[in-house]
């Protein structure tokens, strides 16, 4: 099927896809760890396509706001390789899955050198978050902050405080995990200072259009097709899209590998980024999860579209 019959067809295919996916949403919930987040629509579900022509496809409730929560991880960590290059960053992360639940302690301790399995486990990017350059946790926010409304062409993201304050008073798996990577010699600096940084990149508040515009630039290789500039280079895209696919999903990454097979990241605010590399980025919302803490109705809709028009990678 060539572009631009695809694009029509995903078109026309879209609002129903969306309405069948939404009647999972009974099937699943929204987090409740972190107090803030249950208070989300627990059967929305909306999506947002955009094309490296600028060309976009809506449906559902797309305009809907939510914190990126785990999808920043992706973009911290090709910041922390912007920053300091692969060697620095993969002396502190590895880069194996770990098959267990993303805020897990439990290989911690099972491995030598302590450091986490990969950047997209929570104690993985908590380490990330420590490597961000910077004069103290406040301009290492804004840098993130700033990295993220370029990617996202989008200057007026910015936090959302209700959500920020709720993680921050209630981390304390987090916490528990920072202090240990601490005991461990992996984070730098002081504990607070990095769940400062930690909380408050996964308190962004973004919506699918946000996260269609971050992925389009993963799709093309760090290029903003849209302003023709190059805002990451190729060789991090190329690692972030490799976390993406091995690791992005939590420990369900396998499963999403054969259903859908394409990069992505999930978050437990119900969100989603995923690409179809050299043609999509594509942002889905659907706060309620399955059992492994993924978007059930999102899950749902990428495996229609990917199967359907046949984009899984392998
Ligand atoms: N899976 C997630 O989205 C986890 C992010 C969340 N902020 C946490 O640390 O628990």
């Amino acid at each position: 099927m060539n572009a631009g019959h695809e694009f029509s067809a995903v078109r026309a295919a879209l609002p129903q896809w969306v309405e069948e996916s939404r009647k999972l949403t009974s099937r699943g919930n929204v987090a409740s760890y972190i107090p803030e987040l249950a208070k989300s629509p627990a059967s929305a579900l909306g999506i947002h396509l955009l094309n490296g022509q600028g060309e976009h496809l809506t449906a559902g409730e797309c305009g809907l706001p939510f914190t990126m929560q785990s999808i920043s991880k992706v973009f911290t960590l090709i910041l922390a390789l912007m920053d300091h290059g692969e060697a620095t960053v993969f002396s502190k992360v590895g880069k194996e899955p770990t098959g267990d639940d993303f805020n897990s302690m439990l290989k911690l301790e099972l491995v030598e050198p302590g450091i986490p399995f990969n950047p997209l486990i929570n104690a993985g990017a908590i380490a990330v978050s420590s490597l961000i350059k910077g004069d103290g946790p406040e301009e290492k926010s804004a840098r993130v902050l700033s990295f993220f409304r370029e990617l996202a062409a989008n200057d007026k993201l910015d936090y959302d405080e209700a959500v920020y304050r709720s993680e921050n008073e209630t981390g304390h798996m987090n916490r528990s995990l920072a202090y240990f990577l601490k005991e461990n010699e992996v984070l730098d600096g002081c504990v607070e200072e990095v769940l400062q940084v930690y909380f408050r990149h996964c308190s962004i508040r973004v919506t699918c259009g946000d996260l269609s515009r971050m992925a389009l630039v993963l799709a093309f290789d760090g290029q903003d097709t849209l302003t023709g500039k190059t805002l990451i280079p190729r060789r991090f895209v190329q690692i972030a899209k490799t976390f993406m696919t091995t690791c992005g999903m939590y420990n369900a990454s396998g499963e999403f590998a054969i259903s859908v097979g394409l990069p992505a990241k999930s978050g437990v605010s119900g969100g989603i980024l995923t690409l179809v590399p050299g043609r999509y980025g594509i942002g889905v919302i659907g706060p309620a999860l399955n059992r492994k803490g993924n978007s059930v109705a999102g899950v749902d809709l990428l495996e229609k579209l990917s199967g359907r028009f046949d984009w899984s990678l392998f």
